[in-house]
């Protein structure tokens, strides 16, 4: 007989603004960003193994296997709950990687929700955050679901309900280095911290952008492309550029005139993550 497969979402992230107030002293830099899914993203899938063996079957280019977000979220569950048991593990793999939309975060929350479910571990979301966050900065929103506004390195977040337009994401084909960016010395990381709930119109430039584009002819290049219809924004520390439209026949028409040059996707905004639509679904 053979094991039933779970197969979960692992969506997309946007930061719809992104200020730098500060560094720490550890290196990290205190952020205030908003985030929010993007109705598009991986599917893994799991299948329970009863020898406690994690194993992940899809290979990724450059990404050993004991280095993918995916099996060491999967392993520190293991070992932090105690569980006997194993779990086989897929991934149809669609996000860029680098990209500033979360796909390997993403894939970590997912790892983490999936295998609370299948192994029945009963871990509440705080949990599930706190394990997340030891795994990368951006892993709490995914596991929380919710759009939200970050603080801190981006674990303190708030739940927010931004307008949830269709976006055309550009995808240059450049992969950044989050560390390289924020190790810039031309990085601005004296923003004043917003105060006001919420967050008022006006703020929503990205503070890597003007580094990222300086760094990186190809985004540059897609933020002026982009920019002749809608105003063109960088997420994360890039490489990807997206632009919000009111609709999905608007976003098509503007997507379709430039990816005959450059890689890129069109994607409805959403508050609510697909993989907590799925997992309500479920229960
Ligand atoms: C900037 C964002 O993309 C906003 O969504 C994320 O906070 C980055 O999250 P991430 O890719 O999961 O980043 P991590 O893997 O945690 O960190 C990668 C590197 O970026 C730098 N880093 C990251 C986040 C942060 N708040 N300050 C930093 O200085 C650190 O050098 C760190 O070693
Ligand atoms: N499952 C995974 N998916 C993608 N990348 C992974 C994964 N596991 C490890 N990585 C490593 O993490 C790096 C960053 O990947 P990711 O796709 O999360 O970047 P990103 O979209 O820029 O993220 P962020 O917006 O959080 O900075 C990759 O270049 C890769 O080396």
């Amino acid at each position: 007989m053979t094991t039933p497969r779970l197969t979960l979402p692992s969506p997309a992230k946007l930061n719809l603004m992104l200020h730098i107030l500060g560094r720490r002293e550890d290196g990290y830099h205190e952020l205030q960003t908003i985030f929010q899914f993007l109705d598009y993203g991986d599917e893994i899938s799991f299948a329970v193994r009863d020898d406690g063996v994690i194993r992940l079957h899809t290979e990724f280019d450059g990404v050993p296997h004991d280095s993918n977000l995916i099996v060491k979220a999967a392993k520190q569950l293991q070992e932090q709950s105690g569980c006997a048991l194993g779990i086989d593990i897929w991934i149809d793999k669609i996000l860029p990687m680098g990209g500033g939309i979360g796909g390997g975060s993403s894939n970590a929350a997912t790892t983490l929700l999936g295998l609370n479910h299948l192994w029945q571990l009963g871990w509440d979301e705080d949990r599930l955050a706190a394990l997340g966050l030891k795994l990368g900065a951006d892993v709490p929103v995914f596991v929380r679901g919710h759009a939200a506004f970050a603080e801190g390195v981006g674990e303190k977040l708030t739940p927010v309900d931004p307008e949830e337009p269709w976006y055309v994401v550009l995808v240059p084909q450049v992969s950044v280095s989050t560390a390289e960016i924020f190790s810039d010395p031309l990085l601005t990381r004296n923003s004043p911290p917003i105060k006001v709930r919420p967050v008022p119109k006006g703020n929503s430039r990205n503070d890597c952008l003007p580094v990222v584009a300086r760094r990186y002819p190809e985004v540059r290049n897609a933020l002026n492309l982009l920019g002749k219809f809608t105003e063109a924004k960088l997420t994360g520390t890039g490489s990807c550029v997206f632009g919000g439209f009111p609709s999905k026949a608007e976003a098509d028409k503007v997507s379709a005139l430039l990816t005959e040059t450059l890689t890129g996707f069109v994607a409805k905004g959403s508050n609510v993550s697909m993989l907590h639509r799925k997992l309500q679904n479920l229960l």
